[in-house]
């Protein structure tokens, strides 16, 4: 079938909206309609050209909200008008990951999600007969798109799709990262680099878990007065310190924070996000993606005295369990998603949408499709 969809033919060069052909989903995948997709930092960073993993030409996007339209053979847990989000985290309940209970990271279709493939190692995905590849596993960028039936949520069917998409990446990610990486307690001292969609959900789920003092960190101004309405207590600017950021939030904090969070992905603000945790005791967790090549660095010292370092992916939620649950959070207003929703834009101006997440104008623009 022909599908409306935005293309990434190659790295650096902006969106071309044009018509795809999208084949039947085959044994285990699913067909979805799209309604609906945010724009992530994380697939800007691809289109950069930074991603070691990237691949062009690719149709991007990975948080989205649809429909199903039509089930491969074998599929079971869904049918044709169940609605969905999209999981660049599959869970399939029976590798080695899933059933662990220590870890989201589901590996069964990791190998071919990274090589842009289906699980059976080909592409649903053309263009004038060549092929392009998928993206996390998700391309939510397409009206049309086919995704294994291991990663879909299948969500409440009233759920708003305009809004709830973001819970596809960005704000399940910052809030599931305080609540199942960090497990922040009524009290906690929080930092959290880089006010973003992502921290801003941070910020969001320290507050739902009754954080003490939470301090939003940014270098760009713009972004405190979202931060303090979503529940930063204090901002700070590392721009207005000649001091490196972590001495004053240790400074501010009588020995450091309890917990921090990287959301930018800049290593040495990944370092300056562990060295500002309290000793003893404070967790850094990374949940910025750094360039190709990048390495952290500390002193091990700070490790010894008791300071840890760990990271999160999807907020270490597993979605197809557990996403159905904060779609209904969202709907009962327990997760608020207005506040990220600063563009709205239809899938031809997708490219504003760039633009408007470098010039740090945006927090999330949802694209739709009608
Ligand atoms: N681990 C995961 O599962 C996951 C999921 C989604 C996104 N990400 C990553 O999270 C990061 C943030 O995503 P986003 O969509 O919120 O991005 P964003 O671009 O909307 O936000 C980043 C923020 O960091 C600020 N910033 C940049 N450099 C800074 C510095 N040196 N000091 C302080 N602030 C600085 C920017 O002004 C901006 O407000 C990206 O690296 C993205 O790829 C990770
Ligand atoms: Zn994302
Ligand atoms: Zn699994």
């Amino acid at each position: 079938m022909k599908s409306r969809a935005a293309v990434a033919f190659a790295a650096g060069q902006p969106l071309q909206v044009v018509e795809i052909d999208v084949e039947p989903p085959r044994a285990g995948e699913v067909l979805v309609r799209i309604t609906h997709t945010g724009v992530c930092h994380t697939d800007a960073f691809t289109l950069s050209g930074e991603d070691p993993e990237g691949l062009f030409p690719v149709v991007l996007g990975h948080e989205g909200a649809g429909v199903v339209v039509e089930v491969g053979e074998g599929v079971t847990s869904l049918q044709p008008g169940d609605h969905v989000i999209p999981l660049y985290t599959a869970e399939c309940r029976e590798c080695k990951f899933c059933l662990s209970g220590k870890t989201n990271l589901c590996q069964k279709v990791r190998a071919t999600q990274g090589r842009g493939l289906m699980p059976d190692g080909t592409s649903r995905l053309s263009y004038q007969g060549r092929m392009l590849h998928h993206y996390m596993g998700t391309s939510t960028f397409s009206e049309y798109t086919v995704v294994p039936e291991i990663s879909l949520a299948k969500i409440h069917p009233e759920a708003p799709h305009e809004k709830v998409c973001l819970l596809g990446c960005g704000v399940t990610t910052g809030i599931g990262a305080v609540h199942n990486t960090a497990k922040v307690k009524p009290g906690d001292t929080v930092a959290v680099f880089g006010l973003g969609g992502i921290g801003l959900a941070v910020i969001q789920g320290a507050r739902q878990a009754r954080a003490g003092r939470v301090i939003g960190i940014d270098t760009n101004p713009g972004k405190f007065e979202l931060a303090r309405q979503m529940g930063a207590t204090d901002v700070v600017n590392p721009r207005d310190h000649a001091r490196p950021i972590q001495d004053v939030i240790v400074e501010m904090t009588d020995g450091g924070v309890d917990f921090s969070f990287e959301c930018i992905g800049n290593v040495d603000v990944m370092r300056s996000a562990l060295e500002c945790c309290h000793k003893g005791w404070g967790e850094s967790v990374i949940i910025g993606v750094a360039g190709a090549g990048q390495e952290i660095r500390t002193r091990p010292f700070q490790l010894v005295t008791g300071r840890v370092w760990r990271g999160s992916a999807f907020g270490g939620v597993k979605g197809r369990t557990q996403l159905p649950g904060m779609v209904e959070q969202a709907m009962r207003g327990e997760i608020e998603l207005d506040p990220f929703v600063t563009h709205t834009l239809p899938l031809e101006r997708i490219n504003e949408a760039f633009e408007l997440m470098h010039a740090g104008e945006s927090i999330r623009t949802v694209i739709h499709f009608d």
